[in-house]
């Protein structure tokens, strides 16, 4: 007969006992700042499916990431927003040493050397039909052809200066591919961030909309690569596979309904794991907070520490500058 030996509301009955055995921690330093660039000056355009999150021109992008970086973010993820004149077939718009993504991360790592700048690679912004790699007549996005044109774009993003490059496509292959190409080229310490465990998820809509691929992609879909929702052991392997092929970092995507394999990969791999609270998460929250229905502080900050109790080293959050804010108050 435990009670009333134990009563775990004593601990709880104030701040300082609160405090001393509170379990997880959320500070600035574990959130990354995911951000939308476009062409053109001094231009802030919003997303109507992101409330408060907007497409930059690159010297606006400066100042939000001077705002980041003062806040303690320790880094940025960029999604550049390619013009429809800039998509083809090939892609090729993925590796100019001029595009948008290239320039971006150069003004970025100029301005603000100490600032993480993290770079997407995968092919949905630059191709015509909006899959992320290169399709056959029959419109299957083909394996090898595909890992070939990510190593020429993660090549251009680390020569841009790039710290981290996080294929997002979920080809086979190619973190090893990747790897070896930056190790010939002396990109010896450009990071890799594995997006290993990326799902075939329906909340990735407002992102398509964002970075202006939801038209290009039409009725399609990813399912020929990202994985099943159902599915668990398959992400451990998946995992697995990145790590041997030389990832430094593993990510989980998305990230609430997908808590269980945050916290299945921290405890089979212990590597950094990191998790992306995507776009549609935002959105769903964004909409009860409009509504008055939701509380958005305590809801984010909330949503935040269950990700890192899942597991989760770092998070990828569109709230990062608010949740910021609000952790240094
Ligand atoms: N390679 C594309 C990519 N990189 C990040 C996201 C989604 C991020 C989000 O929804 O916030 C996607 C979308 C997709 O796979 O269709
Ligand atoms: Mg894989």
């Amino acid at each position: 007969m435990a009670y009333p030996h134990t009563r775990l509301r004593r601990m709880r009955r104030d701040a300082f006992s609160r405090a001393l055995m509170r379990e997880t921690d959320l500070t600035p330093s574990d959130l990354i700042l995911p951000v939308f660039v476009r062409e053109g000056r001094d231009v802030a355009e919003a997303i109507p499916s992101m409330p408060g999150v907007e497409r930059v021109s690159i010297d606006r992008l400066v100042r939000l990431a001077e705002q980041a970086h003062g806040l303690g973010i320790p880094a940025l993820a960029l999604f550049p927003v390619t013009p429809p004149e800039a998509k083809s077939l090939d892609a090729s718009e993925a590796w100019n040493p001029d595009g948008l993504a290239q320039r971006a991360v150069r003004a970025l790592k100029q301005a603000l050397p100490e600032l993480g700048v993290i770079t997407d690679v995968a092919l949905d912004p630059f191709t015509t039909h909006g899959q992320d790699g290169l399709v056959d007549d029959r419109g299957y996005v083909v394996n090898d052809a595909t890992v070939e044109a990510l190593v020429k774009q993660a090549i251009s993003h680390a020569e841009a200066g790039a710290d981290v490059v996080a294929p997002s496509d979920m080809m086979d292959g190619r973190v090893g591919a990747i790897r070896a190409a930056l190790e010939v080229d002396g990109h010896v310490n450009t990071r890799i961030l594995a997006y290993a465990a990326k799902y075939a998820s329906a909340f990735y809509g407002p992102f398509r909309d964002a970075v202006g691929s939801s038209g290009n992609l039409g009725k399609g879909n990813k399912y020929t690569y990202q994985m099943d929702p159902a599915n668990g052991d398959e992400a451990l392997r998946e995992v697995a596979l990145d790590l041997e092929e030389g990832a430094d970092m593993v990510m989980v995507k998305p990230a609430m309904p997908y808590l269980d394999i945050v916290r299945r990969v921290k405890e089979r791999f212990g590597v950094p794991t990191l998790a992306y609270q995507v776009s549609g998460e935002y959105a769903m929250l964004k909409a009860a907070f409009a509504n008055g229905w939701l509380d958005e502080r305590a809801c984010v900050l909330e949503a935040l520490t269950g990700i890192r109790r899942a597991g989760a080293d770092a998070i990828l959050t569109y709230f990062a500058l608010d949740a910021a804010r609000w952790l240094r108050a």
